[in-house]
């Protein structure tokens, strides 16, 4: 248990003003965003953001472009330090902490753009997710000691379980640049999920996907939550997708948190309405 207190089903004090699924209400929660914020020279692209996702939510962060969402990752992942605030991972405080390590201590992410190895092989981009566990020191892999290829015969039977996710076991000695647009983008999941993250950062899996690949995108979310029993956090314009399966929905505009609650309540928030999805609905 976190040293902040939830309340089962209501809003509590906290500036996080958590409400966290029913299943999750007494579990530590996957994260727990603290007064966060960070300027660029002056500009507070996020400002006293404040977000509690539960063990096992699927949590959505929307709003317009340039809202700040990408910053919020950049900053869940240490790729940028914060100005302000704290961040806490499964209760652990992730101050100073580099990207590698708090990969290590459980969230994992992909990215707007696809970023794999694309001359390498399927499987071993799955590897590379695999790398930060390895236990094998670097002497024995450089003398392909037995305990080497132990370890390497199971990174491939877990990459294999892994690619089973998606259905993809029988693309794995493809290049992974060939591979269609939308199964580089599951590639990329699978990737991450190899880190064995407790937390799952998706930012806007569903960009460049075709209805029906977005609905097979949508139930795949579901069963890694249910699979794994991790949280899993993403950032999309997709309405359909954000509004179907995320159990709890930040809004960002202009750096600043402007609502927080379930898809009926946010689709119902006035002032959401006028600063973002009032304004897709005319694009
Ligand atoms: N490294 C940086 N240096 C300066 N400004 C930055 C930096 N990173 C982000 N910003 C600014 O922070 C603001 C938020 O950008 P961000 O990319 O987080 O928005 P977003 O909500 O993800 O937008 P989109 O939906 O278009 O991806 C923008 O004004 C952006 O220009």
């Amino acid at each position: 248990m976190s040293k902040f207190e939830f309340e089962k089903g209501k809003m509590v004090p906290y500036p996080s003003r958590a409400i966290v699924p029913d299943r999750d209400v007494n579990e530590t929660p996957a994260l727990e965003c603290i007064h966060l914020g960070i300027e660029f020279g002056g500009l507070k692209a996020v400002d006293d953001f404040n977000l509690t996702i539960g063990k096992t939510e699927i949590a959505g962060l929307i709003g317009p472009n340039g809202a700040g969402k990408t910053t919020v990752f950049n900053l869940l992942t240490k790729v940028y330090q914060p100005t302000n605030g704290t961040i806490l991972l499964n209760g652990q405080d992730t101050s100073g902490k580099t990207v590698s390590q708090v990969n290590r201590m459980g969230i994992a992410r992909t990215f707007q753009n696809i970023r794999l190895f694309s001359s390498m092989t399927v499987e071993d981009n799955v590897k590379v997710g695999l790398h930060n566990q390895e236990k094998y020191t670097g002497l024995e892999g450089v003398l392909r000691l037995p305990s080497y290829w132990k370890h390497e015969k199971q990174a491939h039977e877990r990459a294999m379980e892994l690619l089973s996710i998606f259905d993809m076991e029988k693309h794995a000695n493809d290049q992974a640049g060939s591979l269609p647009y939308g199964a580089q983008r599951r590639l990329e999941i699978v990737r991450a999920l190899a880190t064995n993250p407790s937390l799952l950062l998706l930012d806007e899996p569903a960009a460049g996907m075709n209805p029906s690949e977005t609905a097979e995108l949508m139930e795949n979310i579901v069963k890694i939550r249910d699979t794994f029993g991790i949280a899993i956090m993403l950032i999309e314009h997709d309405m359909s997708l954000v509004m179907n399966i995320c159990e709890g929905i930040c809004v960002l505009s202009f750096g600043k948190v402007i609502a927080k609650g379930t898809a009926e309540e946010i689709q119902n928030n006035e002032t959401v309405i006028e600063a973002y999805l009032g304004k897709k609905k005319e694009a």
